[in-house]
């Protein structure tokens, strides 16, 4: 950037930031959050990676004093609240579900709104699509199609596809158990392009795995917080074309449009031709949906932003399993015994033998709650209120960015053992009445929770029990497990080695006979 449009840049920063900070009432009440400076207050201490680890550590330090000692909820509210602020912006961390659940569960018409994003929602056009919708009409309508193809009922009608995806899976570790990393990955994409789109295995792989993967790195890149000057000062959004990040929104609106826009043409297509797949686009396009203004639109932009929220996300919780079964040789023995005794040892899980198996039930329910795949609900699309609250004495100003630390629940003790530890047992403990099931947090909460949660269970199930019953999992021989985890919006696995063989010889030809059987 020339040093004039800096110059430019530097006096609307200051008077935007006068300008808001008149709007600072110093009388109020804010949560207590660390000391802050002169305009810019204390915005720099929050990072965008990794920030749920920092904001953790602040509810230990604000757990001592939180300004508000005269009011007898002060102590249990304790650290819970995190505020930050500076040129003119406000952010609130909630470090316990109590808080969140206070918050978004009960005042939801506060509560529910997204920020604004300039660059990514308004530039490069991903305002259209779910997760950056404001609470509105049209995010009313596109949540009803997602609730209508992904409600618990609808999601039965994936199965087939996520036993047969879940046998290939199996066939592809047998074959190169090394690279399990990219066989997780592959998994996950193809699973949730053949459930949105009907698209084949080898059609999804072609033609749609790499630009749909290429896209969510432009569109996580420009979520995150500070990534756009643009964004703190969205007048600048009128600048010429040929300002850098003028040039990368125009980059990143033609890839976000063809990631909504081809799938879905591809679907018509197929539907006007009568060939078209079982999916959820053909479902929804086929179904009479009342009260819809433009349903093709809101179907297009619905069907398109599950597949970023919903690939990474189950991607990062097998990878974590993986690791957690290298690390714990006992539970993945339990489990492994219980699935025997269950099903027998002659054959692949299905999805309806969930409710026999409590035990690998419980082993998810911790894998999610250990290291959850989205430890922040989430520095990238975070929740924003809509007007003014006051919450037990404290001021929460409107246009408040809200951040859940789903980190600091899955930290908060809530039975016998040591939060940081695997203990996949917790969930089995039918006398502790103060566990919550991690599937009720992990997932969000509020208005905004998760519309794909019902899908991303039974993935979860089938993936993770198909790995258990047919391969042991080792560490590295001669070597220390890695174990460390990416800082982005979805937290998985950096790359770690680990040994995994199939239990028998006879399970390696279930495997590969299975896998002959799928049919997509
Ligand atoms: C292990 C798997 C998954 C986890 C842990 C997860 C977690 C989350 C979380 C924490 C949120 C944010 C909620 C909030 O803003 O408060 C979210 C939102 C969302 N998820 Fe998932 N998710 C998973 C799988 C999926 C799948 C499979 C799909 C699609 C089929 C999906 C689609 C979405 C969408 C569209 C949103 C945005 C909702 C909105 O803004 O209204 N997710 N998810």
């Amino acid at each position: 950037m020339s040093l004039q449009l800096w110059a430019v840049c530097a006096v609307i920063l200051l008077v935007l930031a006068l300008y808001r900070l008149r709007r600072w009432r110093p009388t109020a009440i804010y949560p207590p959050g660390p000391p802050s400076k002169p305009v810019i207050g204390n915005i720099l201490d929050v990072s965008p990676k990794a920030a749920w680890i920092k904001f953790t550590k602040y509810k230990d330090i604000y757990g001592e004093f939180n300004g508000l000692l005269w009011l007898s909820v002060a102590d249990y509210l304790a650290g819970d609240l995190v505020f930050f602020h500076g040129l003119g912006n406000n952010l609130l961390v909630l470090n316990s579900l109590k808080v969140a659940q206070d918050l978004l569960e009960t005042r939801t018409d506060i509560y529910s709104d997204r920020p604004t994003f300039t660059v990514a929602g308004e530039l490069m056009g991903l305002g259209k699509s779910m997760p950056l919708l404001n609470y509105n009409q049209e995010w009313r309508a596109q949540r009803k199609l997602a609730h209508h193809a992904l409600g618990p009922r609808a999601v039965k009608q994936y199965y087939v596809v996520q036993e047969d995806l879940a046998a290939l899976f199996s066939k592809q570790i047998l074959e190169d158990p090394e690279g399990f990393f990219s066989h997780v990955r592959l998994t996950t994409a193809r699973l949730i392009l053949s459930i949105t789109y009907g698209l084949s295995v080898e059609q999804a792989e072609d033609e749609y795995i790499t630009h749909a993967e290429d896209t969510m790195h432009v569109i996580g890149n420009a979520t995150l917080p500070g990534a756009f000057i643009c964004d703190l000062i969205p007048i600048l959004k009128h600048l010429p074309s040929w300002v850098p990040f003028q040039k990368e929104a125009k980059v990143g609106r033609e890839m976000i449009e063809r990631l909504a826009a081809r799938p879905f043409e591809h679907v018509k297509t197929e539907m006007r031709a009568g060939t078209a797949p079982v999916s959820l686009t053909r479902d929804l396009l086929s179904s009479e949906i009342q009260g819809i203004k433009d349903k093709e639109h809101s179907i297009k932009w619905s069907v398109s932003s599950l597949y970023g929220a919903g690939g990474e996300t189950t991607y990062a919780t097998v990878l974590t399993c993986i690791m957690l079964m290298a690390m714990h040789p006992d539970k993945l023995k339990k489990a492994q015994d219980e699935i025997d005794h269950a099903i027998g040892i002659d054959r692949l899980p299905l999805i309806s033998d969930r409710e026999n198996l409590p035990y690998v039930e419980a082993l998810i329910k911790e894998v999610m709650r250990w290291h959850p795949a989205v430890p922040l609900t989430r520095p990238g699309v975070p929740h924003c209120t809509a007007k003014d609250d006051i919450y037990e004495g404290y001021t929460i100003p409107k246009g408040t960015i809200v951040i859940p630390n789903l980190w600091a629940i899955a930290m908060e003790r809530t039975d016998q053992y040591d939060p940081s530890t695997f203990v996949p047992e917790r969930f089995l403990d039918k006398n502790n009445d103060r566990l919550v099931d991690p599937a009720s947090w992990v997932f969000g909460i509020g208005r905004r929770v998760c519309p794909g949660r019902y899908l991303a269970k039974s993935s979860l199930f089938i993936l993770i029990s198909t790995i258990l019953a047919m391969f042991d999992i080792l560490p590295p021989e001669n070597e220390i497990l890695r174990v460390e985890f990416s800082k982005g919006i979805v937290s998985y696995p950096e790359p770690f080695k680990c040994r995994i063989t199939p239990r028998s010889a006879s399970k390696a030809s279930r495997i590969t006979w299975r896998a002959a059987q799928s049919t997509i």
